[in-house]
């Protein structure tokens, strides 16, 4: 019999009740136990949801209260050794993801703690915290371990589950050497590593398990040759040690190609592949598994919110089973529903305003029902689920021939795009010197990179607005009385160059959906982001196009207040598509260019109003990037293009920004210096200064603005740290580059310690230029 299974169920909760209850922990309201014991409420509710909806296989120890790469990190004993004086608990764990900062008291030092690094998981828009590890790394398992507790606890339930864990290998190489143990090669810890694996293993089978699911996501990046060697022997070894347990590899993102090698002999019992990012790999995988393995068939899109084509995913599965049997085949979602919101339940209004688009759509719960659905049509035939097939067609079809996604009038603008377009008038060095003539600015410009608090008050507001309590025109005057106050609050920091701050903005990418056609909002689409962050990705259905200015009157505004320059503030194409869910029946190239005259028209109109500084984010441009390298010219050349489509309509004199944060940019060098902005802001104060020798060697010559501060954190970094930062930076920056900025947006943060962070990173300025140049 073909089986149902899952990889991963949000663990957010349908109303975002682990945000709500990490937050109330946070801020001091709730103590360890009640954040216990929401957890054990809300497992135990997705627990019961996936069997509801028929799978066979449910998934346990998938729960983070922050992110399960940290999790794992705790539970094999990964703590940094700024942390190791904490006592052992929540506390401790979130203060590696967040950082700790407390001032002294009688009894205690003051704390001061820096985060971990945290990065984006693979192409997600999901951040994970890197492990750090140190050359003489011990590993074990503490007294808590979190996969065998919540094993036990669907147990308990009378749920028998297949615990997760990350793999060995994956755990490993996503991590970095500490700060302490520059040079350690990662891979020379696994002899370390695994006995502790082993023994998690013998615990997890002691308890009862049968099949365990192993995710080593980086079977879908290029590896090299002697990893898949460390693969080999690791679960040779590994299920040698625990013959009990039947261990399914989980890869996902992208196809396994030739890093399949090792499954055969591996003595693995299954292996999991992605068939929507990679539906070719079937048949090369089928040819490379050994005759007893089971093969996991992704086949319902875990990374979107469409329905699946249930006719053609099941042919893909009658294929599978044809050449398998149906014993070795199992049916998932793709990869973790971790990226899919958890019930469309809660969408009255999609359902009752766009009831045609609404038939279009499937979430996490739904997904767990077609999964569900394709395994009885696999194992009773067709016929006995024919109402929700022929349900399915019909709604497949009714997308395919919606007149509600096509507009022939952006259709042609598409087609009528020329190389010009793509191009600045002048080269950087000229605009340069131009830009610094008719606008000059302080050497090392302070600035920020758009968002400042986001207070209660103002969601206060926005929620008013939203139910119709308070009317559009009391909430502009609420929304320029804050753009005020943010202009005053930087004038009083001096700054150079001031941003209106976001406030009118519930996100950088609904806010812009929101104002263009093709898009629309679910009410409760919620996905993690990082931390007890979320975001609602807007859905883009259709054709997208600019009915009318989207930011002009705010940033009017803020000018008319300030005789310093206001910075225009605008999300990119690249970004706008990525954190969107996408229609997937055009190519992403095509949407994003739609999106590209969009922003066009508007970074166009903010420069016939006056704004000269004008940024165009482009956060997720790294995060698009495919997992394979042969395929990252194809994606770098049209996102560098869309880019270039929304931002070269200007004058020279008109400086362009880009920013960009928390990822690598290794990789992307030369796209971003084909980019050709005026100026770039990035992340990096996470990063140990590594990517700016690297942007130097590569010959960026525009100006730059590496964070020196971490916003993700609320703790304040003092002058002289970020001023050693900057003085790093002046290693690999010329002086007449270098901006001075955090590493991103502020919205997550109070006031208070934006002031303090601010006033601190100004000083910085000042004491800069002080030291004239040599
Ligand atoms: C994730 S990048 C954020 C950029 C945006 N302008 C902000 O400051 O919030
Ligand atoms: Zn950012």
């Amino acid at each position: 019999m073909v089986q149902a299974t899952n990889l991963g169920f949000p663990r957010i909760g349908a109303q975002r009740e682990t945000k709500k209850i990490v937050e109330s922990f946070w801020a001091g309201k709730v103590n360890e136990q009640a954040l216990d014991e929401a957890a054990v409420k809300l497992r135990a509710e997705n627990w019961k949801l996936q069997k509801a909806q028929g799978l066979a296989q449910i998934p346990s120890g998938d729960f983070s209260f922050y992110d399960h790469v940290l999790d794992h990190s705790v539970m094999f004993n990964v703590i940094p050794q700024r942390f190791r004086h904490l006592p052992d608990g929540h506390e401790r764990n979130f203060a590696i993801g967040r950082g700790i900062q407390k001032p002294a008291t009688e009894t205690q030092e003051k704390v001061d703690i820096e985060a971990q690094e945290m990065k984006k998981w693979f192409d997600t828009n999901y951040h994970y915290i890197v492990p750090e590890f140190e050359t003489n790394q011990t590993f074990h398992l503490g007294p808590k371990i979190k996969t065998l507790e919540e094993f036990n606890e669907a147990k308990a339930l009378g749920i028998h589950t297949r615990p997760v864990v990350l793999g060995p290998l994956s755990f490993l190489l996503l991590g970095k050497a500490a700060k302490n143990s520059v040079g350690l090669e990662l891979i020379t810890l696994l002899p370390k590593l695994l006995p502790v694996y082993e023994e998690l293993f013998s615990k997890l089978a002691q308890a009862g398990a049968d099949w365990i699911q192993v995710d080593e996501p980086i079977l879908a990046l290029d590896l090299a040759d002697a990893v898949i060697g460390h693969f080999q022997e690791t679960y040779t070894r590994l299920t040698a040690a625990a013959p009990q347990l039947k261990f399914l590899i989980a890869t996902y993102f992208g196809r396994i190609g030739s890093n399949v090698s090792f499954v055969k002999n591996s003595g693995v019992a299954g292996l999991h592949i992605d068939l929507v990012r990679a539906s070719e790999q079937l048949e090369h995988v089928i040819a490379n598994i050994n005759q007893t393995q089971v093969l996991s068939l992704g086949l319902v899109d875990g990374r979107n919110i469409w329905k699946t084509n249930l006719a053609n995913a099941l042919k893909i599965a009658q294929t599978a089973v044809a050449s398998l049997g149906s014993d070795r085949v199992f049916v998932a979602p793709s990869c973790s529903l971790l990226h899919t919101p958890v019930t469309l339940k809660f969408e009255k209004r999609l359902a009752s305003k766009h009831p045609e688009l609404f038939d279009w759509l499937a979430f996490s719960e739904e997904k767990c029902k077609e999964v569900h659905t394709l395994v009885h049509a696999l194992n009773h035939g067709a016929e006995s689920v024919r109402a929700e097939l022929a349900d399915n067609a019909r709604s497949i079809d009714a997308r395919r021939t919606s007149s509600h996604t096509t507009n022939s009038a952006v259709r042609q603008r598409l087609e009528a795009i020329v190389p010009d377009q793509l191009r600045r008038r002048s080269g950087f060095s000229e605009r340069q010197a131009k830009q610094h003539q008719a606008h000059p600015l302080p050497e090392f410009p302070t600035t920020t990179i758009g968002s400042f608090p986001q207070t209660k008050e103002i969601r206060l507001a926005r929620a008013r607005f939203t139910k119709g309590e308070i009317d559009e025109a009391a909430y502009n005057e609420f929304i320029k009385k804050e753009i005020a106050y943010c202009v005053s609050e930087q004038e009083k920091l001096n700054i150079d160059v001031l941003v209106h701050g976001e406030a009118e903005r519930n996100d950088m990418v609904a806010y812009f959906g929101e104002r263009l056609e093709g898009y629309i909002f679910s009410e409760n689409g919620w996905i993690a982001s990082y931390g007890s962050r979320c975001v609602r990705p807007p859905i883009i259905f259709g054709d997208v196009h600019r009915v009318k200015p989207m930011t002009i009157a705010e940033s009017v505004y803020a000018q008319s207040l300030t005789s310093k320059p206001m910075k225009g503030m605008l999300t990119g194409p690249v970004t706008c598509l990525q954190w969107s869910f996408v229609r997937d029946d055009i190519p992403r190239s095509v949407v994003c260019n739609q999106l590209a005259l969009a922003i066009r028209d508007e970074v166009v109109d903010l420069e016939k109003a006056g704004i000269i500084h004008i940024q165009v984010d482009e956060p997720a441009i790294r995060e698009g990037l495919p997992l394979r390298s042969v395929d990252f010219n194809f994606y770098l050349q049209w996102a560098v293009d869309a880019f270039l489509l929304s931002t070269t309509g200007v004058q020279d004199t008109t400086v362009i920004h880009t920013h960009m944060c928390y990822s690598d940019f290794q990789d992307i060098f030369q796209a971003i210096i084909r980019m050709d902005a005026d100026v770039l802001t990035i992340e990096n104060s996470k990063s140990d200064m590594r990517i700016l020798g690297a942007f130097s060697t590569h010959g960026y010559t525009a100006e730059i603005g590496p964070g020196v501060f971490d916003i993700h954190s609320p703790r304040v970094p003092s002058t002289a740290e970020m001023k050693e930062r900057a003085d790093a930076m002046l290693k690999y920056i010329p002086r007449r580059n270098l901006w001075i900025n955090p590493d991103c947006g502020l919205k997550t943060r109070g006031w208070k310690e934006v002031r303090e962070s601010l006033t601190n990173m100004v000083a910085v300025a000042e004491a800069l230029r002080a030291i004239k140049e040599a």
